[in-house]
Parts: C-alpha cells; sequence; structure tokens
C-alpha cells in the first residue's frame, strides 16, 4: 500500500512523517488539531488480512498506568481506516544496535534491557496478558525525559493466558496450530516444537533476545535473515531447536545461560519468579561495579565496560582446550571417598587424614585472555600496569567455584586455613566488593566442612524473593538495619579469636552469612574482612 493513500487527518490529528511501516499497517508522527500534542498514530486499513489494531485496541486499557506501557490516547475506526493514537516514543533497540558500528553491544546495557524488560513482561503478565512477539524492534526506548525507560509496543500478537469466563489458565494443546512470534527469538517450544505460548516462552524470547545482543554476529539462526522458503525455515527451525544453551551462552557470564535453562524448565502454567532474575541482572551489574540501577543510557557512557564472547560456531578445540576439559573432568573426578574434617575440639585438630584425598588440581591459566570461556573485561584498566595477577583474571566465578570445591579434601585446620586465606585474598584483588553466589558457595563448603560434613546444609544465601521482602522491611528503617549489620560484623570479627572449637566457628560462618545475605547489596565490608581473616587465623592456630 503506497504511503500516498494514507489521509491527512484521522480523528483529531493530523498526519505527519512516518515513522515506520509493518507487515499490516504504518505508524505516523501526528499532531492533535487542537491541542498540538504530538503522538504516534497506528494506521491500518480495515481490509488488512491481519487487523492487528483492531486486536491491540482490546489490550490497551488493561495495560494503561504501567512503567514503559504507551498510554493509548484515542482508538477508533475512520471511513476505511483503523487507528490507534499512542505516546510518541523513541528509537527502537532493533535500530539502536545497529547503528552502532560495534558487533555486540555492552554488558551494562544488557543488564538494563534484561531488567527492564522482564519486568514489563511481569507488568503485563499479572495483567493477564502474554505478549507473545519479543523482539529488539518491539522494545522502544522513551523520549526524553523518559529516555532511560524501555517501552513495550505492539501488542498485535497479544492473548490473554487467563481466560475471562472460568478465570483459569488458558489449556496446553497438543493440537496442530499456526506459529504465533518472530523467527529470530520466539521460543523453541513454539517455534520448533508448535507448542501453545504462555508466559515461559514470552520470557525465553527474553533470553535469546540478550543473548543475541552479546554475541559478535547475533544467535547463528539470525545470520541468514528472514527465511524465504518453506526449506530454509525448516533449517531454522532445526538450527534453533538443536542449539545448546552451553553452546549458545560460551565465554557469557553464567547468569544467561541459567536464565535460559530457567525458562526452558518452566511449566507451561507456571508463573515465572521475575523478581529472582531481575535481582541476578542487578547483582551481575553490582559486581562488575557498574552503577546499580537499570537506566538505560544509550549511548554506553565511555569508558564502555564490555564482555566480549566467542562468536559462534566454536572453532576447533586447540590441544590446549582438550588438556584444560581434561583437567576440568578431574578436578570434579572422585574416584575415592573423602576423609572429613568432622566435628572436632582443640584437642581432636591435627590428626593427620585417615585417608589420601584427590589432590585438587589447579585449573591452567588460560593462554590467551581470550580464550573460549574467559570473559575478557576491555575497559579503561584493561592496559593498566597494576593488573591483577593472572590468577585473578580468571572470571570470578569459575575461581571461587574452584575454591569451593578444594574446601572438601581440605580435612585439617592447616588446610582449612590456607583455603580460608585464598578465599579472603581473593575477595580483596576483586574490583567488587560483592558477595557473590559462587562466593556464598565458599562460605557454605567452609561452614559444612566445620560442622559436619556428612550432612546436607541449608545454603546460606536465600532466595532473592525473601531477599526482596527483607530489602523492603528494611527501606522502612535502612539505618537501623546498616546498623545493626555493622555491630554483628565488628562483635564476629571480635569474638572470632575467642571460639572454642570449630562448632563455634561453624556458628559464627553461618552468622556472617546470614547477616551479608540480608545486607543491602552483599557488601563485604572492613568488619567482614576482619572477621575473614581472623577465622583463617583461628584456624591455623587451632592446628
Ligand atoms: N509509539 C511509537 N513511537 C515511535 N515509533 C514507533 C511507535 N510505535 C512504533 N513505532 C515504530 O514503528 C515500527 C513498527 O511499529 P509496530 O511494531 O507497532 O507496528 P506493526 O505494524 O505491528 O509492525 P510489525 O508488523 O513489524 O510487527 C516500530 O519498530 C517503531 O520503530
Amino acid at each position: 500500500m503506497s504511503e500516498n493513500h494514507f489521509p491527512q487527518r484521522v480523528g483529531n490529528y493530523w498526519l505527519g512523517e512516518c515513522l515506520g511501516s509493518g507487515y499490516s499497517g504504518s505508524i505516523f508522527k501526528a499532531h492533535h488539531v487542537h491541542s498540538g500534542q504530538i503522538v504516534a498514530l497506528k494506521l491500518q486499513h480495515v481490509d488488512v488480512e491481519c487487523p492487528t489494531n483492531r486486536y491491540e485496541r482490546g489490550f490497551y486499557p488493561s495495560l494503561q498506568g504501567g512503567v514503559g506501557m504507551p498510554t493509548l490516547w484515542q482508538s477508533g475506526v475512520e471511513g476505511e481506516w483503523d487507528y490507534l493514537v499512542i505516546d510518541l516514543l523513541g528509537t527502537s533497540l532493533d535500530s539502536l544496535f545497529r547503528k552502532r558500528a560495534k558487533d555486540v553491544m555492552d554488558l551494562r546495557s544488557v543488564l538494563c534491557i534484561a531488567q527492564q524488560v522482564i519486568s514489563r513482561l511481569e507488568f503485563m503478565h499479572n495483567r493477564g496478558i502474554l505478549h507473545r512477539d519479543i523482539q529488539l524492534g518491539n522494545c522502544v526506548i522513551g523520549l526524553r525525559p523518559f529516555q532511560h525507560i524501555i517501552y513495550m509496543i505492539d501488542f498485535g500478537f497479544s492473548k490473554r493466558y487467563i481466560d475471562p469466563a472460568t478465570n483459569r489458565h488458558i489449556p496446553d494443546s497438543k493440537a496442530k496450530r499456526d506459529f504465533i512470534g518472530n523467527y529470530w527469538f520466539s521460543s523453541v517450544g513454539v517455534h520448533c516444537r508448535g507448542r501453545v505460548p504462555s508466559r515461559r516462552d514470552d520470557l525465553e524470547a527474553v533470553a535469546l533476545m540478550l543473548i543475541h545482543l552479546l554475541t559478535p554476529g547475533g544467535l547463528s539462526w539470525t545470520r541468514n535473515g528472514v527465511p524465504k522458503t518453506d526449506a530454509a525455515h525448516d533449517r531454522l527451525i532445526r538450527e534453533k531447536r538443536d542449539a545448546r544453551p552451553e553452546d549458545l551462552c560460551r565465554g557469557l557470564p553464567p547468569e544467561f545461560e541459567d536464565f535460559l535453562r530457567y525458562c526452558r524448565r518452566l511449566k507451561f502454567a507456571e508463573r515465572p519468579d521475575y523478581q529472582r532474575w531481575k535481582n541476578e541482572f542487578r547483582e551481575l551489574a553490582v559486581e562488575k561495579e557498574y552503577p546499580d540501577n537499570d537506566a538505560f543510557i544509550w549511548p554506553p557512557p565511555n569508558p564502555e565496560t564490555t564482555v566480549r564472547v566467542q562468536a559462534h560456531p566454536k572453532p576447533p578445540a586447540t590441544k590446549s582446550d582438550e588438556i584444560e576439559r581434561l583437567l576440568h573432568g578431574l578436578v570434579n573426578l572422585h574416584v575415592a571417598d573423602r576423609p572429613v574434617l568432622g566435628t572436632r575440639n582443640i584437642n581432636e585438630v591435627g590428626a593427620p587424614p585417615v585417608q589420601a584425598a584427590v589432590k585438587p588440581i589447579e585449573k591452567p591459566k588460560p593462554l590467551h585472555e581470550d580464550t573460549e570461556g574467559v570473559i575478557v573485561i576491555s575497559s579503561d584498566g584493561e592496559n593498566d600496569s597494576q593488573k591483577a595477577p593472572a590468577a585473578h583474571r580468571l572470571p570470578k566465578a569459575t575461581h571461587l567455584t574452584q575454591l569451593a570445591r578444594r574446601v572438601p579434601d581440605a580435612t585439617d585446620n592447616v588446610a582449612l586455613a590456607k583455603v580460608v586465606r585464598e578465599f579472603v585474598e581473593f575477595l580483596k584483588t576483586s574490583r567488587s566488593r560483592t558477595l557473590t553466589k559462587e562466593g556464598f558457595a565458599v562460605l557454605d563448603a567452609v561452614y559444612k566442612q566445620l560442622a559436619d560434613p556428612s550432612v546436607y546444609v541449608v545454603p546460606l544465601r536465600t532466595s532473592r524473593r525473601n531477599n526482596a521482602n527483607e530489602s523492603r522491611e528494611n527501606a522502612n528503617a535502612p539505618l537501623d538495619a546498616r546498623r545493626a549489620k555493622m555491630n554483628k560484623l565488628f562483635a564476629l570479627r571480635r569474638e572470632v579469636g575467642q571460639a572454642k572449637d570449630n562448632k563455634t566457628l561453624a556458628r559464627m560462618v553461618a552468622d556472617f552469612g546470614t547477616v551479608i545475605d540480608q545486607s543491602n547489596g552483599r557488601t563485604i565490608t572492613k568488619d567482614a574482612f576482619g572477621f575473614l581473616d581472623g577465622l583463617a587465623a583461628k584456624l591455623r592456630a587451632m592446628s
């Protein structure tokens, strides 16, 4: 349909420049004939094959008032034109990304997109609506002063997943159905297996979109453009279906693979834990020392801090990769029952281990910093002559995970003191003061080793939902909460030297973990370091 056929005026609006055209209509900048208010007007001929304006109109009222949801100012049918008048918004993420000369988006921006888009879906889903067409072109930034907010647009494929008649979730079905969504980011379940879309699929699309932004050249099945034949579409479907999360996310912070796997494990009618994933991505941002908020700032401020991942498909494994994989496998191999530290008091400690344990093998340093699986952080500090020692330039998570794995083999207090000392030294040289989940895993392992290695212990780090409640409570008395944390850490630091046995130390480690877990930002303060230093010293003294 030629642009020349569009009317000059629709409803109370004069049409201006065309902002974009989709499958069944066009969007114009428009202004109100009386008030001059500038808006976006989505125009569709009433006879189009796919009358999405008609559907969209039905969803807007339920979405009004939500952050990042465009306001619907007017809608109707005039003559042969169906129109929606909504807020004029800014550029789509797709255009922003394409206009940029870089092949990947910076991690900070991607983490902001993750948090904001998950929030938008949480809002939509809470209103009983699925988006069903999550893609970069349907996420747009606001105009000043809302340029840091990402808006969701295009509800033409949306659907209510709560049946208004029964108030129940729509049923799953195995019946053959037409595909609704987009080629790039629609979930494997919906796109490749013909499943009925539900909340989990909106979220999986977000996961794929985030991974796409961080992958040079994008997800492999997006590289040949829109498939033009059935055969090309079938090939795309096969490629998407067969792509394993670990391959798609190789070299990315583990949160992205975890998120994709989480979405794929959700049951059809299950409510996703939006808060958990917003927290995961926020905490990753804090760990990377980005600002602790989700404001989308474009272009990214300098110096831009990026993670670069290896483009897929991965190159053939080199000899050193092979060796590294083998060694890594050996670290995880449990060939004998490991001796345990057990519950002991001062008089009992120091006995030699009853049985030789598998000696932990240090993961060899990567030969090249940009070797597969290693994140290279390019920032101002990259060429800094005061670089951290090479061992600390392993991804933080990997290093801490290795430490946690070594704890069960520390079968006497001297060995345990050595691991704790290494833990403290590592945390001290790390740029971030946040205790990550891998850091908590080290604490868990130390606690277990001190208390009773033979029983399962509840992880010290609680689920994010509890934590969110906690911070809400703390929001009423943030000063008190901070003071309580400082007092507790101060007391632990002071008392660790007086502990009489390993059980007491175990209790102190548990208290320590709980205080850090419940604090805002899970920061390791000076007293926290003091406690860990004291713990290492005490263990050595008790050997
Ligand atoms: N409110 C808005 N303000 C500014 N630009 C907009 C607005 N809504 C949409 N656009 C622009 O128009 C493009 C198409 O919009 P939209 O996706 O809503 O239309 P559509 O006809 O459903 O498109 P498609 O068929 O591609 O899904 C968007 O990618 C965006 O660039």
